[in-house]
């Protein structure tokens, strides 16, 4: 169905694909897996016609849909082709409802109005349109209300209302998934693949990516790896090894992060009680637990049970209800920059909306925040009171980042918003760390990090963790690399504290807290 030969793109010098070729037959799903900065997402947004590919300068290279040639300049032609895209960074409208997302630019008029006038004056069918999405909502087993706005919902949520829209296209032949499974939890993820399953079943040519490699063996047919742009194998899944596609991808092992645990002490930095934070899809509503100083804490639900909630609301990103003790005290810093100057610091999974300033460079964004709150990277010889940053210094510290979190890029002047998701991650990592908080609530850290760099990370934590003593709490999906940095995992279930749960606890304790059933301590 679809035949791709000798891609090539480059950003300014910057070679991002060189010669790519790769077919995909109707009701094939195609695994596509790199490192970070690899080309994917390049190759991606070629096929699907997104416009900064070619306010790029274009691409070299054929693309054939059955035979015929293509060469789409906006989204709207690939849409109309039959291709459909889910974006790693959703493109979705965060003023609009959930409804009116799926349907945007199918939305169902009124019959008398779709006879008299032509679509575009035509009148919105609230009830249809609800009605479509509900049933698309349906298809993935999602209970949310389609009114809902969508900017309001937790970011799993998000994500499958992004795959909602594109496979209830009547006219889907061809879905291209940018790492759709990188914010679910394995639940989650488990039966998202079922329905590509389904979905490749009726014809849908499918190209996958993703970091999380025993998905891609255990869903794909066929597998590209790409290295640097340029295309080192193509295989079938069922023959290659797990370590001979590693290899192919990385050329060197990977050491997985992990240490021995001491055992957390009974002094609490946090201790929270009744602790409620309203975020649509994610609500906490009555959480007690302490966080001991100097720990790892893990906090692990299934999506929608509240983990994610946590830390926007002890930043005070979100209002919260109940109390809050930060080192005892019971009155906490009113607003999320009096948490900063307390030494918290919380990174939230929405690095598109939260924690990344794109348009500003690599060096800008890991120092901002300590250069705010810190008054660190002042110039040194001229009057503080002046705020003049010292460029130098910023400069010299953006390239030990890049030079420790491996960021691929081409410098630290580079504006973030042209890395690669992974790398813009790392951004976000290093900018954290470098403000050495005393508390740091992290949630996903991992997301869409390739497997190399996201042992460095974990790496990082640990390291902060016991030089600095930073007290750690992370909220994740993967419950393999909690077990391996946290000291205890705490288990929620319907916004409350479930369990909580030693790291090295058996998989069955795992699966029956996180599905709320009892468990003996
Ligand atoms: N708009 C852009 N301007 C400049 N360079 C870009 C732009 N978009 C991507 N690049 C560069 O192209 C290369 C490939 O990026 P791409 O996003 O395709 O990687 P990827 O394999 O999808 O990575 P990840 O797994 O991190 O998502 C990277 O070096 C990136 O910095």
């Amino acid at each position: 169905m679809l035949e791709l030969r000798g891609i090539s793109k480059t950003f300014g010098p910057h070679s991002a694909l060189s010669e790519v070729s790769l077919s995909i037959a109707a009701g094939e799903i195609h695994g596509l897996i790199g490192l970070n900065g690899s080309g994917k997402s390049t190759l991606l947004h070629i096929l699907f016609g997104s416009s900064f590919i070619h306010e790029t300068g274009g691409y070299n290279g054929s693309c054939f849909l059955d035979g015929k040639p293509f060469r789409f300049t906006s989204p709207a032609q690939a849409i109309a082709a039959g291709i459909g895209m889910v974006h790693q960074e959703f493109a979705l409208i965060p003023e609009m409802t959930v409804a009116e997302n799926i349907l945007l630019s199918r939305e169902k008029g009124f019959a008398l109005t779709d006879t008299l006038f032509p679509r575009d004056f035509s009148l919105l069918d609230p009830r249809k349109n609800d009605h479509e999405a509900r049933r698309a909502l349906e298809y993935l087993d999602l209970k949310i209300d389609p009114r809902q706005k969508t900017g309001n919902l937790a970011l799993n949520i998000r994500q499958f209302i992004e795959i909602a829209r594109e496979i209830s296209r009547d006219n889907l032949r061809l879905l291209l998934l940018d790492e759709p499974t990188a914010v679910l939890n394995t639940a989650d993820a488990g039966n998202f693949l079922a329905t590509l399953r389904h979905l490749a079943d009726k014809g849908v040519a499918i190209l996958f990516t993703s970091h999380r490699l025993p998905e891609i063996r255990g869903l794909c047919d066929r597998l590209t790896i790409l290295r640097e742009g340029r295309t080192v194998g193509c295989c079938d899944v069922r023959t290659a090894s797990l370590g001979a596609i590693t290899h192919l991808m990385l050329r060197e092992s990977v050491t997985k992060a992990g240490r021995f645990r001491s055992r957390p002490t009974d002094d609490p930095i946090l201790t929270i009680r009744d602790f409620q934070v309203a975020m649509a899809g994610e609500e906490l509503l009555g959480l007690d637990l302490d966080v001991q100083r100097g720990e790892i804490l893990g906090l692990i639900s299934l999506s929608g049970h509240g983990k994610l909630a946590f830390g926007a609301g002890v930043i005070g990103q979100l209002p919260f209800r109940g109390s809050l003790q930060l080192d005892g005290a019971t009155n906490p810093p009113s607003s999320s920059a009096a948490m900063i100057a307390r030494g918290v610091f919380f990174l939230s999974e929405d690095r598109n909306r939260l924690g990344l300033l794109p348009r500003h460079s690599i060096m800008d964004n890991i120092a901002f925040s300590a250069l705010q709150h810190d008054n660190r990277f002042l110039h040194p010889s001229l009057p503080r009171c002046l705020r003049l940053p010292d460029r130098r210094a910023i400069r010299r510290h953006g390239e030990r980042c890049i030079r420790e979190f491996d960021i691929r890029c081409t410098g630290p002047a580079q504006p973030v918003g042209e890395l690669s998701g992974g790398n813009q991650q790392k951004v976000r990592i290093a900018h954290a760390l470098t403000l050495s908080p005393r508390l740091m609530v992290v949630n996903e850290p991992t997301r869409g990090v390739d497997i190399a760099a996201k042992e460095r990370i974990l790496d990082m934590f640990l390291a902060i963790n016991d030089r600095a003593g930073t007290t750690i709490v992370i909220a994740s999906s993967e419950l393999e690399e909690l077990r391996r940095v946290c000291d205890r995992i705490a288990v929620l279930y319907q916004g409350r504290l479930h369990a909580i749960l030693e790291p090295t606890a058996d998989d069955l304790l795992f699966s029956r807290a996180i599905s709320g059933k009892p468990v003996l301590h």
